[in-house]
């Protein structure tokens, strides 16, 4: 959400709006950018799998179209949501990060996971529904803990195989049934690293796309242990110095928050804003 941008359920039978369109293969963009004039991009005949009606932009109705193939319209082309994310505006990439979250969900609950039955879409509210069963299905969210662990000058960064080259990060893990985030936060770092934490302080939350986290971010302070790393999740993991730091995680992650927050602190300059 931000000033400009809110989220609500729109009725697809009216017309007007924006549009934002999505493929397998990302959003489509032209060189106005990722939001289309919604009653033009229908008259190309595009092949849509479903339509949303998300929020509201600048006041303007904004709908998710969902195409089942992925052929552009000549001048436009397909990008990642990740994309997004690296460059271009906040505002943007909060829209179509909200819209490939109900995408997401829209295309894995088209049936009842109770009875196998095709669910059908409700007007007033963000749920597909099963009328037999009475069944609602909401739009997935997952939380997940993040956590920069310290001990001074020094915080912990590890490196999973699947990050960008040489980059380091916070530690993350999802949240399992019957875990508190605090609970979920020691487990993670005695999976992935084998130390003990305290003073866990929570920080601040950011939602994460990629494809239905909702992150938790907190500062902890090593209490014990040497560092241990899961095989498979953890390539490396190591201390680094404040003022001695590998190349680090995307600027609008939490991750980079957090760590930027503390060296911050520690260096004595200005507190950086947590994007969301
Ligand atoms: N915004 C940010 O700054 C950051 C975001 N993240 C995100 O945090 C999330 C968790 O981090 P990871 O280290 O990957 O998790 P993790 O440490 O729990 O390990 C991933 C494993 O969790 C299981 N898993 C996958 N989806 C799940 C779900 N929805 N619920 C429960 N278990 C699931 C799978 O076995 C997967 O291999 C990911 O979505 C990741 O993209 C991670 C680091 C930085
Ligand atoms: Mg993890
Ligand atoms: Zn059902």
């Amino acid at each position: 959400m931000s000033a400009r941008w809110t989220t609500a359920v729109l009725d697809t039978n009216v017309g007007g709006g924006l549009a934002v369109v999505r493929s397998a293969e990302g959003f489509m963009v032209d060189a106005n950018g990722a939001l289309f004039p919604r009653d033009w991009f229908k008259r190309q005949e595009p092949d849509i799998r479903f339509e949303h009606g998300i929020g509201h932009y600048d006041g303007q109705p904004v709908y998710l179209i969902e195409l089942h193939g992925s052929q552009a319209l000549p001048g436009c082309s397909w990008r990642g949501l990740r994309q997004f994310m690296l460059e271009g505006d906040f505002d943007t990439y909060t829209i179509l990060g909200y819209a490939a979250q109900i995408a997401t969900w829209a295309r894995e609950h088209r049936f009842c996971g109770s009875c196998g039955q095709p669910m059908t879409q409700i007007n007033r509210e963000r749920a597909m529904y099963c009328e037999p069963c009475d069944l609602r299905s909401y739009p997935r969210i997952s939380p997940s803990m993040i956590v920069l662990i310290t001990r001074g000058d020094e915080i912990l960064l590890a490196r999973s195989p699947r990050f960008v080259t040489g980059v380091y990060s916070t530690l993350a893990g999802f949240a399992e049934p019957g875990e508190s985030a605090e609970d979920c936060l020691v487990r993670e770092v005695r999976e992935e690293v084998a130390l003990e934490v305290k003073n866990i302080q929570y920080v601040g939350s950011q939602c994460w796309p990629f494809p239905h986290s909702m992150m938790l971010g907190f500062h902890a302070e090593y209490a014990g242990g040497e560092i241990v790393m899961q095989p498979d999740e953890i390539e490396d993991a190591q201390w680094f110095r404040v003022d001695a730091l590998p190349p680090l995680p995307a600027g609008r992650s939490i991750a980079r928050y957090l760590i930027d927050l503390y060296v911050a602190r520690r260096l004595g300059l200005a507190e950086p804003v947590l994007p969301r």
